[in-house]
């Protein structure tokens, strides 16, 4: 688990969620879970990939960028949705660079192997000066040319007087990662549906509503569910209730075109947990 940074709430309250133990101060770094059979490092983010990959630990949550940075023998299981961000070149407004300027210039990140790779398959060789954090402000100092860092809003960047230039250099997010080659465990799978449950009753919601017998087909077009919506008679002649899950993010959408067919008592409940 991450002990502290961007990740480090988020992935606790998702294993929370999945109904792991976590610790309670900040400072803990193990926590033996003896009801689940866990336990969890509490490790710099940036490490966690070097662990996993030497096989130490089974699993871990970091950043899909420090996977990459790290190269270390692991693979992602799932993405988790949670530290999304993407990886990006900037440089002083109005600079108006290209990736091919970089080649010899100074190249400021704290992120060299994602980076350095990056550019060495486009045939770029700039300089990399490898900073710990605040790499936003080597421009300024006069050690770098460029950077490339992480961007969340861009409120940091343009503090700095810097623009994005460039494509994306990565979309990451916090992932669940394991050793490459390593055989699945039980342990793993029952982890893996765990956070999947987790996922998906975050994502999505249940939706519930009348309709009458002519419209069901169409309804149920609109409100396919998972597997398939849940069709019951109700007491009045001629009208059914249905019942299936939609994403959370089209939900409005989705009520919007269902009243336009006649449905009618359209409800949404949160999923509090589930294992599909
Ligand atoms: N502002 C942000 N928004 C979203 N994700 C971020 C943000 N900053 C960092 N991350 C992501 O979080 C992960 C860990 O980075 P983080 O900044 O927490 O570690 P760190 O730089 O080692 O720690 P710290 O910045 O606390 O010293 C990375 O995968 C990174 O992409
Ligand atoms: O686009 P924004 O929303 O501004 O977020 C991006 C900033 O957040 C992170 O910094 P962090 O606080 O982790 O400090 P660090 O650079 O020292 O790691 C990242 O390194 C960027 O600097
Ligand atoms: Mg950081």
């Amino acid at each position: 688990m991450p002990n502290k940074g961007s990740l480090s709430e988020a992935a606790a309250q998702m294993l929370r969620e999945a109904g792991y133990a976590q610790r309670s101060d900040p400072k803990e770094l193990v926590l033996l879970d003896e009801a689940n059979g866990v336990e969890f490092f509490y490790l710099r983010p940036r490490d966690i990939a070097v662990y996993v990959g030497e096989g130490t630990l089974d699993v871990g949550i970091t950043g899909r960028d420090m996977l990459l940075d790290s190269g270390a023998d692991a693979d992602e299981v799932i993405p988790l949705g949670f530290g999304r961000s993407r990886f990006r070149f900037a440089a002083p407004v109005g600079s108006e660079r290209t990736i091919a300027d970089l080649h010899e210039k100074r190249l400021a990140t704290s992120y060299p192997g994602l980076v350095g790779g990056y550019l060495a398959e486009r045939g770029v060789h700039p300089r990399l000066i490898t900073l710990d954090g605040a790499v936003e402000t080597a421009i300024r100092l006069g050690v770098a040319d460029a950077i490339a860092d992480v961007v969340e809003t861009g409120t940091t960047l343009r503090q700095a007087g810097l623009e994005l230039f460039g494509d994306p250099i990565l979309h990451s997010e916090a992932v669940l990662i394991r050793r490459r080659g390593a055989d699945s465990t039980a342990g793993l799978d029952l982890l893996q549906r765990r956070l999947n449950g987790v996922l998906v009753a975050r994502n999505y919601v249940m939706m519930d509503y009348d309709v009458s017998d002519q419209y069901v087909d169409a309804a149920c077009a609109i409100t396919p569910g998972f597997e398939s919506p849940t069709v019951a008679p109700l007491a009045r002649q001629g009208w059914l209730a249905v019942r299936a899950m939609v994403p959370r993010a089209e939900a409005q959408k989705i009520m919007d075109d269902l009243w336009a067919i006649g449905a009618r008592a359209i409800l949404v409940t949160d999923i509090a947990a589930c294992r599909i």
